[in-house]
């Protein structure tokens, strides 16, 4: 490990979007960084998580759109090799070189290995190299895959979401084990591409966090692409046949398959950090106060971000909380004074109110803030979406929306929508939602005729404006 500086202003363990994000944002505030990666910087995102899973699903988003609009001549079919190609120019072919080029160009000092906390300010990095921060340690190390504790499982062919958003050929069948983000995004992309897909979901719908009526859209169009989406299933066990995997169920049922993609959830990644040299349990979630600060250690020097924080486990968010330590990391190694009132300058404060989310299937569904009315003073307002713009998109369009309000303050909390494409709805419901913009003003801001938008319209005036 020649050529590594003795100590640095601030060490970065883990180089995935958060970990990239916090350094970048140290070394524009004139500190320097050092980003401690031991696989591939970038991240789970960038090679095995939302860049590939997006680039599988959008041909068969794009084709079921075609196949919505009368008139479009000749709509061809899913050509798998072309979207296992444009997939792998999207994952860089899973080589980070241009990742490294631009954290180096952006000031960055790129370390590999797998980095462990050794002491106070003190990262030991593989091979035996000690890193010391003057000012801070930020703890980026993201999550990894919940496996089930299931009878048989390490005798048959599993996929975790690393292999699902890889693979570069198509099973004949495959079973999904969960009904989360991962799971329904997955079977879509695999149903699309060709397998014959069981997706085995324990509770009684899809997608629990979202509302019910989400999840039960999302199942109507996997099932309308062959998915065979089964509810209050549980694995019981699985043993291997035929190069595959004979997959039991609870009340004796069975499934065959030649793939079992394991897609039930990620946990953060701290049991192997080196967490109880400075007094803290691994295995748990990092848990950070606003500015990013990891409670249970003195000495203002341990920060975290992204996934591993268990917050808010969706890249966008982690990014947000890395643009808020790296900066309070500046202004506190300048002195300055950081208040951790709600929506200050360095305060998380989006990650309790304004958290976004797409699932993008077909139909998509996208939210920020609750999914449900949370306390007495909100009320759901809720409607199909029917508007000119949407039934233009697409024939025979449907979709919902779901505003959630607060009544007192006459505010958007929260909201959901459901159907084809509604994904670009979201930003102007999130900025509703963090401007906390009145009903009374919002009703002055009209959506283009004929918009999906006018949903906003037809919203407010169910509400009562
Ligand atoms: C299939 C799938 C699809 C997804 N799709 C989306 C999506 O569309 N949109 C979205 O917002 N989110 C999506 N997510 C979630 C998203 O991937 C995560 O929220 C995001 O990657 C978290 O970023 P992070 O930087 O916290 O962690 P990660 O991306 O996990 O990066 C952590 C990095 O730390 C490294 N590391 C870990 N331990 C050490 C150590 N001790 N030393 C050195 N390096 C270490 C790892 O190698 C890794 O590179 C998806 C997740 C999955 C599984
Ligand atoms: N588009 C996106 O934003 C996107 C896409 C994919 C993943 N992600 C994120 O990645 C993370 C992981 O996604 P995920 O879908 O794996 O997790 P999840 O928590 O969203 O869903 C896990 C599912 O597995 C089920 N489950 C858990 N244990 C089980 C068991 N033993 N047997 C059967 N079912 C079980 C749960 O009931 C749930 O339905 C989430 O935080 C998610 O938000 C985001």
């Amino acid at each position: 490990m020649d050529g590594l500086p003795e100590t640095v202003d601030v060490v970065v363990i883990g180089g995935g979007p958060a970990g990239e994000n916090v350094a970048a944002r140290v070394v524009r505030g004139g500190l320097s960084a050092a980003l401690v990666e031991h696989e591939r910087l970038g991240g789970e995102c960038s090679y095995w998580a939302c860049i590939p899973s997006k680039a599988l699903l959008r041909p068969g988003n794009a084709l079921a759109a075609a196949r919505r609009v009368p008139g479009v001549a000749s709509v061809g079919r899913i050509d798998e090799h072309a979207v296992f190609a444009r997939r792998d120019k999207f994952v860089s072919e899973w080589d980070d070189g241009g990742q490294v080029a631009w954290a180096e160009g952006a000031g960055v000092t790129v370390v590999r290995g797998r980095g462990r906390l050794s002491g106070e300010r003190e990262v030991t990095v593989d091979g035996g190299a000690v890193l010391r921060a003057n000012h801070a340690v930020v703890v980026c190390t993201g999550s990894v895959p919940v496996i089930p504790n299931v009878e048989g499982l390490a005798d048959v062919p599993v996929w975790t979401s690393r292999d699902a958003t890889s693979a570069s050929w198509v099973p004949e069948s495959l079973a999904v084990v969960g009904g989360g983000v991962v799971g329904v995004e997955m079977a879509q992309a695999w149903a699309r591409l060709g397998s014959r897909v069981d997706l085995l979901v324990r509770d009684d719908r899809l997608l629990t966090r979202m509302p019910r009526f989400a999840g039960e859209a999302v199942a109507e169009g996997l099932r309308a692409d062959g998915v065979r989406v089964r509810f209050g299933v549980e694995v019981r066990r699985t043993s291997a046949v035929d190069g595959g995997a004979r997959v039991e169920l609870d009340g004796g049922e069975a499934v065959t398959v030649e793939r079992l993609l394991v897609a039930t959830g990620r946990r953060p990644a701290t049991s192997d950090l080196g967490l109880e040299r400075v007094g803290l349990t691994p295995g748990r979630p990092l848990e950070v106060d606003d500015t990013g600060l990891v409670s249970g250690v003195d000495g203002r020097w341990l920060y975290a971000a992204g996934d591993v924080t268990g917050r808010a486990p969706v890249t966008h968010q982690g990014k947000y909380e890395a643009r808020v330590v790296g900066d309070v990391v500046v202004a506190r190694a300048r002195g300055e004074r950081v208040s951790l009132k709600p929506w200050a300058r360095y305060a998380m404060t989006a990650d309790h109110h304004a958290v976004t989310q797409v699932v993008f299937t077909d139909p998509e569904v996208a939210s920020v803030g609750p999914a449900e009315p949370a306390e007495p003073s909100h009320r759901a307002v809720d409607l199909p979406i029917d508007v000119a713009g949407a039934s233009l998109h697409a024939e025979g369009y449907e979709g919902r929306a779901r505003l959630v309000v607060d009544t007192d303050r006459e505010v958007v909390v929260g909201a959901t929508f459901v159907g084809q494409d509604v994904a670009e709805l979201l930003h102007a419901a999130t900025i509703a939602v963090v401007g906390e913009v009145p009903l009374r003003r919002l009703w002055h801001a009209v959506p283009a005729f004929p918009t999906i938008s006018e949903v906003w319209l037809r919203l407010l005036e169910e509400y009562g404006l």
